[in-house]
Protein backbone atom coordinates (compact mmCIF):
# COMPACT_ATOMS: atom_id res chain seq x y z
CA UNK A 1 0.00 0.00 0.00
CA UNK A 2 1.41 3.32 -0.51
CA UNK A 3 2.73 5.74 2.07
CA UNK A 4 0.77 9.24 2.36
CA UNK A 5 3.57 10.70 -0.21
CA UNK A 6 3.96 7.91 -2.79
CA UNK A 7 1.68 7.90 -5.71
CA UNK A 8 -1.29 5.37 -5.47
CA UNK A 9 -0.72 2.84 -8.46
CA UNK A 10 -3.77 1.76 -10.51
CA UNK A 11 -2.42 -1.76 -12.69
CA UNK A 12 -5.07 -2.48 -16.06
CA UNK A 13 -4.88 -6.33 -17.04
CA UNK A 14 -5.93 -6.90 -20.13
CA UNK A 15 -6.64 -8.96 -22.80
CA UNK A 16 -7.26 -8.15 -26.59
CA UNK A 17 -7.03 -10.62 -29.48
CA UNK A 18 -7.62 -7.67 -32.29
CA UNK A 19 -6.73 -4.06 -30.94
CA UNK A 20 -10.61 -3.05 -30.32
CA UNK A 21 -10.39 -4.20 -26.16
CA UNK A 22 -6.64 -2.82 -26.35
CA UNK A 23 -8.26 0.54 -26.91
CA UNK A 24 -10.42 0.52 -24.00
CA UNK A 25 -7.67 -0.30 -21.91
CA UNK A 26 -5.88 2.41 -23.15
CA UNK A 27 -9.09 4.99 -22.48
CA UNK A 28 -9.44 3.15 -18.72
CA UNK A 29 -5.47 3.38 -17.94
CA UNK A 30 -5.95 7.24 -19.34
CA UNK A 31 -8.70 7.95 -16.88
CA UNK A 32 -6.73 6.61 -13.68
CA UNK A 33 -4.04 8.28 -14.44
CA UNK A 34 -6.18 11.78 -14.09
CA UNK A 35 -6.35 12.00 -11.16
CA UNK A 36 -3.76 13.63 -9.32
CA UNK A 37 -0.92 11.29 -7.37
CA UNK A 38 -2.49 8.34 -9.17
CA UNK A 39 -0.05 6.60 -11.65
CA UNK A 40 -1.35 3.80 -14.11
CA UNK A 41 0.38 0.98 -15.65
CA UNK A 42 -1.28 -0.79 -18.31
CA UNK A 43 -0.41 -4.87 -18.98
CA UNK A 44 -1.66 -7.31 -21.43
CA UNK A 45 -1.87 -10.97 -20.33
CA UNK A 46 1.14 -11.55 -22.67
CA UNK A 47 3.55 -9.71 -20.43
CA UNK A 48 1.81 -10.45 -17.37
CA UNK A 49 4.41 -12.66 -16.13
CA UNK A 50 6.82 -9.71 -15.68
CA UNK A 51 4.40 -7.67 -13.66
CA UNK A 52 3.14 -9.94 -10.59
CA UNK A 53 5.44 -7.68 -8.15
CA UNK A 54 3.85 -4.68 -10.01
CA UNK A 55 0.60 -6.10 -9.20
CA UNK A 56 1.03 -6.75 -6.01
CA UNK A 57 2.10 -3.45 -5.37
CA UNK A 58 -0.97 -1.85 -6.64
CA UNK A 59 -4.04 -0.24 -4.75
CA UNK A 60 -6.14 -1.10 -7.58
CA UNK A 61 -6.45 -3.39 -10.04
CA UNK A 62 -9.03 -3.30 -13.61
CA UNK A 63 -9.38 -6.12 -15.60
CA UNK A 64 -10.59 -6.19 -19.15
CA UNK A 65 -11.17 -8.81 -21.59
CA UNK A 66 -13.18 -9.37 -24.50
CA UNK A 67 -16.19 -10.96 -24.77
CA UNK A 68 -16.12 -14.52 -26.45
CA UNK A 69 -18.30 -16.80 -26.95
CA UNK A 70 -20.73 -15.28 -24.10
CA UNK A 71 -17.70 -14.96 -21.47
CA UNK A 72 -14.10 -13.68 -21.05
CA UNK A 73 -11.42 -15.12 -24.08
CA UNK A 74 -9.56 -17.60 -22.99
CA UNK A 75 -5.89 -15.85 -23.16
CA UNK A 76 -7.92 -13.78 -20.26
CA UNK A 77 -9.02 -16.78 -18.61
CA UNK A 78 -5.84 -18.66 -18.89
CA UNK A 79 -4.31 -15.32 -16.68
CA UNK A 80 -7.10 -15.87 -14.07
CA UNK A 81 -6.44 -19.32 -13.87
CA UNK A 82 -3.03 -18.43 -13.19
CA UNK A 83 -3.46 -15.87 -10.17
CA UNK A 84 -4.79 -18.81 -7.93
CA UNK A 85 -1.45 -19.07 -6.16
CA UNK A 86 -2.02 -14.93 -5.64
CA UNK A 87 -5.41 -16.05 -4.51
CA UNK A 88 -4.14 -18.83 -2.41
CA UNK A 89 -1.65 -16.20 -0.48
CA UNK A 90 -3.82 -13.43 -0.10
CA UNK A 91 -1.88 -10.83 -1.90
CA UNK A 92 -4.56 -9.18 -3.81
CA UNK A 93 -7.02 -9.17 -0.97
CA UNK A 94 -8.17 -5.80 0.06
CA UNK A 95 -6.85 -4.50 -3.32
CA UNK A 96 -9.83 -2.41 -5.51
CA UNK A 97 -11.44 -3.56 -8.32
CA UNK A 98 -13.29 -3.27 -11.46
CA UNK A 99 -13.56 -4.44 -14.78
CA UNK A 100 -14.93 -3.57 -18.68
CA UNK A 101 -15.32 -6.04 -21.76
CA UNK A 102 -15.88 -5.25 -25.68
CA UNK A 103 -17.53 -6.83 -27.77
CA UNK A 104 -19.18 -6.84 -31.46
CA UNK A 105 -22.95 -7.02 -30.50
CA UNK A 106 -24.52 -4.28 -28.33
CA UNK A 107 -25.11 -6.73 -25.76
CA UNK A 108 -23.40 -9.83 -26.91
CA UNK A 109 -23.96 -11.50 -23.40
CA UNK A 110 -21.51 -8.88 -22.21
CA UNK A 111 -22.36 -8.70 -18.74
CA UNK A 112 -22.28 -12.44 -18.21
CA UNK A 113 -18.69 -11.39 -18.59
CA UNK A 114 -18.40 -8.64 -16.26
CA UNK A 115 -20.16 -10.81 -13.53
CA UNK A 116 -17.67 -13.23 -14.42
CA UNK A 117 -15.07 -10.45 -14.32
CA UNK A 118 -16.34 -9.39 -10.30
CA UNK A 119 -16.51 -13.06 -9.16
CA UNK A 120 -13.06 -13.48 -10.01
CA UNK A 121 -12.35 -10.36 -7.82
CA UNK A 122 -14.41 -11.67 -5.27
CA UNK A 123 -12.41 -14.72 -4.87
CA UNK A 124 -9.04 -12.92 -4.54
CA UNK A 125 -11.22 -10.60 -1.55
CA UNK A 126 -10.90 -7.28 -3.65
CA UNK A 127 -13.06 -4.34 -3.30
CA UNK A 128 -15.38 -4.39 -6.50
CA UNK A 129 -16.04 -0.62 -8.23
CA UNK A 130 -19.07 0.00 -10.19
CA UNK A 131 -19.24 1.74 -13.27
CA UNK A 132 -21.67 4.52 -11.25
CA UNK A 133 -22.92 6.12 -14.37
CA UNK A 134 -26.29 6.71 -14.80
CA UNK A 135 -27.94 3.93 -17.90
CA UNK A 136 -28.13 6.50 -20.61
CA UNK A 137 -29.09 6.46 -24.67
CA UNK A 138 -32.66 4.17 -22.99
CA UNK A 139 -34.97 7.45 -23.98
CA UNK A 140 -36.35 9.83 -26.98
CA UNK A 141 -33.56 12.07 -25.73
CA UNK A 142 -30.69 9.73 -25.93
CA UNK A 143 -28.22 9.45 -28.27
CA UNK A 144 -25.14 7.09 -29.78
CA UNK A 145 -22.80 10.12 -27.91
CA UNK A 146 -23.75 9.47 -24.09
CA UNK A 147 -21.81 7.87 -21.88
CA UNK A 148 -22.27 4.51 -20.81
CA UNK A 149 -25.11 4.62 -24.12
CA UNK A 150 -25.18 0.70 -23.49
CA UNK A 151 -26.46 1.56 -20.03
CA UNK A 152 -23.92 -0.95 -18.03
CA UNK A 153 -24.45 -0.80 -14.28
CA UNK A 154 -21.67 -3.77 -13.18
CA UNK A 155 -18.63 -1.94 -14.93
CA UNK A 156 -17.93 -0.92 -18.34
CA UNK A 157 -19.35 -2.30 -21.74
CA UNK A 158 -17.77 -1.02 -25.41
CA UNK A 159 -18.68 -2.53 -28.46
CA UNK A 160 -17.38 -2.90 -31.70
CA UNK A 161 -18.38 -2.99 -34.87
CA UNK A 162 -16.76 -6.44 -36.65
CA UNK A 163 -16.10 -4.92 -39.89
CA UNK A 164 -14.09 -2.13 -38.17
CA UNK A 165 -10.45 -1.96 -37.10
CA UNK A 166 -9.44 -0.46 -33.60
CA UNK A 167 -9.05 3.01 -35.58
CA UNK A 168 -12.44 3.36 -35.44
CA UNK A 169 -13.69 0.94 -33.23
CA UNK A 170 -15.05 0.89 -30.40
CA UNK A 171 -16.41 4.33 -30.93
CA UNK A 172 -15.89 7.90 -28.68
CA UNK A 173 -18.55 7.40 -26.59
CA UNK A 174 -17.14 4.08 -25.24
CA UNK A 175 -13.74 5.13 -24.62
CA UNK A 176 -15.00 8.40 -22.65
CA UNK A 177 -17.14 5.80 -20.50
CA UNK A 178 -13.70 3.85 -20.28
CA UNK A 179 -12.03 7.36 -19.11
CA UNK A 180 -14.74 7.46 -16.25
CA UNK A 181 -14.60 4.18 -15.07
CA UNK A 182 -10.69 4.05 -14.58
CA UNK A 183 -10.80 7.67 -13.34
CA UNK A 184 -13.44 6.67 -10.94
CA UNK A 185 -11.32 3.73 -9.33
CA UNK A 186 -8.46 6.19 -9.30
CA UNK A 187 -10.78 8.02 -6.98
CA UNK A 188 -11.95 5.18 -5.02
CA UNK A 189 -7.81 3.85 -4.46
CA UNK A 190 -6.65 7.03 -3.46
CA UNK A 191 -9.20 7.76 -1.22
CA UNK A 192 -8.62 4.00 0.00
CA UNK A 193 -5.22 4.85 0.58
CA UNK A 194 -4.97 7.60 2.39
CA UNK A 195 -7.80 5.84 5.12
CA UNK A 196 -5.67 3.29 5.96
CA UNK A 197 -3.78 3.27 9.32
CA UNK A 198 -1.31 0.93 10.76
C1 LIG B 1 -13.92 -16.38 -30.74
C2 LIG B 1 -14.79 -15.15 -30.77
C3 LIG B 1 -15.96 -15.15 -30.05
C4 LIG B 1 -16.76 -14.01 -30.02
N1 LIG B 1 -17.90 -14.02 -29.25
C5 LIG B 1 -18.63 -12.89 -29.15
C6 LIG B 1 -19.75 -12.84 -28.26
O1 LIG B 1 -20.05 -13.77 -27.51
N2 LIG B 1 -20.48 -11.69 -28.24
C7 LIG B 1 -20.19 -10.63 -29.05
O2 LIG B 1 -20.92 -9.65 -29.02
N3 LIG B 1 -19.11 -10.64 -29.86
C8 LIG B 1 -18.32 -11.73 -29.91
N4 LIG B 1 -17.20 -11.74 -30.69
C9 LIG B 1 -16.76 -10.48 -31.34
C10 LIG B 1 -15.68 -9.80 -30.51
O3 LIG B 1 -16.09 -9.63 -29.16
C11 LIG B 1 -15.35 -8.42 -31.10
O4 LIG B 1 -14.86 -8.59 -32.41
C12 LIG B 1 -14.37 -7.65 -30.25
O5 LIG B 1 -14.30 -6.33 -30.71
C13 LIG B 1 -12.98 -8.26 -30.29
O6 LIG B 1 -12.14 -7.55 -29.41
P1 LIG B 1 -10.56 -7.61 -29.56
O7 LIG B 1 -10.22 -6.93 -30.87
O8 LIG B 1 -10.05 -6.89 -28.40
O9 LIG B 1 -10.19 -9.06 -29.56
C14 LIG B 1 -16.38 -12.86 -30.75
C15 LIG B 1 -15.20 -12.88 -31.49
C16 LIG B 1 -14.41 -14.00 -31.49
C17 LIG B 1 -13.11 -13.98 -32.27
Amino acid sequence: MAEADQSVLVAVVYHSGYGHTAKQAEAVAEGAASASGVESRLFSVEEVDGAWEELERAEAIIFGTPTYMGGPSAPFKTFEDATSHVMMAGKWKDKIAAGFTNSGSRSGDKLATLIQLAIFAAQHGMHWVNLGLPPANHSSTGSEEDLNRLGFFLGAGAQSNVDEGPETAPPEADLATARHLGRRVALVARQFASSVTT
